[in-house]
């Protein structure tokens, strides 16, 4: 039997961004692809994706956190859970600044700047072809040559791309709703030029301080927000001199403010985290599970 039947987990969201944290930090269990999908299936709790407490590695830190995407595939970055992670630690040690290790680094949260806010530092974006990663050489990330539809009338054109720890893809449209997202977001997730997939966004920049945006992404398909697409499109903009380093995000499940300091280059993201309800796994649920 999984040594996750009958195991706790809580069900929240970061602004409609729909995540399961499940905490193994006093097991050495661990969590399969198989068992990842296997939660995510309609008759377990559907999510985009898991936040997985492990054991601290690093002293200093609270727990390691593996995140999947609800495919069962494994992602760096994870702005929406961690801060969904943050909100459930902080209420149960009390505390109210923790760093967490995640496979994008060590990330430091921090309750935000009024109570239910939580901030995330989500580390210094990376612009580099190799980074992102793109299958072939690109000088100049803050647009590359990508396009779909006719090749003399392209639906969607020259993305900008940016990791924070994970690849995203930001094409700039005058509106965000003109587009089947979940026709052109399988395509251009798969497309040859991103060799470990990307998450895709479609981004409107309202004025210096306000985009709009919403994404498919890498995993989970169309999601109601991407913290971390919130970050690289933030990022992204500030770095064609379309917006100031600090934005004000609206996405379709809520908004977010997202800071890209200048000091040191870390990306910070203020948002909630709503906490819905805590279940047990039903072991049925990994019965075909290998
Ligand atoms: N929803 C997340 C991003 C999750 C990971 C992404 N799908 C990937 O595979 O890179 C967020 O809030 O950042």
């Amino acid at each position: 039997m999984s040594t996750l039947a009958n195991h706790s987990f809580a069900k929240m969201n970061g602004i409609g961004n729909e995540i399961v944290v499940l905490d193994l930090r006093d097991s050495a269990a661990t969590v399969t692809p198989g068992e990842a999908r296997a939660i995510a299936a309609p008759a377990g709790v559907p999510y985009d994706q898991l936040m997985v407490l492990h054991p601290p590695r690093v002293q200093g830190t609270s727990a390691f956190i593996q995140i999947y995407n609800n495919d069962g595939s494994e992602a760096a970055a994870c702005g929406n859970g961690m801060r969904c992670v943050a909100r459930q630690v902080f209420e149960e040690t009390g505390k109210s600044a923790l760093t967490f290790e995640t496979r994008a680094g060590l990330l430091n949260c921090w309750q935000g700047p009024s109570p239910g806010l939580y901030t995330v530092d989500m580390g210094a974006p990376k612009f580099g072809w190799k980074d992102i990663p793109l299958a072939e050489e690109f000088r100049d990330t803050r647009y590359i040559e990508l396009q779909i539809g006719p090749i003399d009338a392209p639906i969607l054109h020259s993305p900008s791309v940016v990791s924070m720890g994970n690849p995203h893809a930001i094409f700039w449209v005058d509106d965000i709703h003109a587009y089947d997202l979940e026709k052109f977001g399988p395509l251009l997730e798969n497309h040859p030029i991103f060799p470990e997939r990307a998450n895709i966004t479609l981004a409107h920049v309202v004025d210096r301080e306000h985009i709009v945006m919403r994404t498919w992404e890498r995993g989970a398909g169309l999601t109601r927000a991407c913290g971390s697409a919130a970050c690289a499109t933030a990022v992204a903009a500030a770095r064609l001199k379309r917006t100031e380093r600090t934005v004000h995000m609206t996405l379709p499940g809520g908004d977010l403010t997202i800071e890209w300091r200048a000091e040191d280059d870390h990306v910070l993201m203020t948002g909630p985290a709503a906490f819905e309800f805590e279940g047990r796994f039903d072991p049925a649920l990994f019965n075909h599970v290998a």
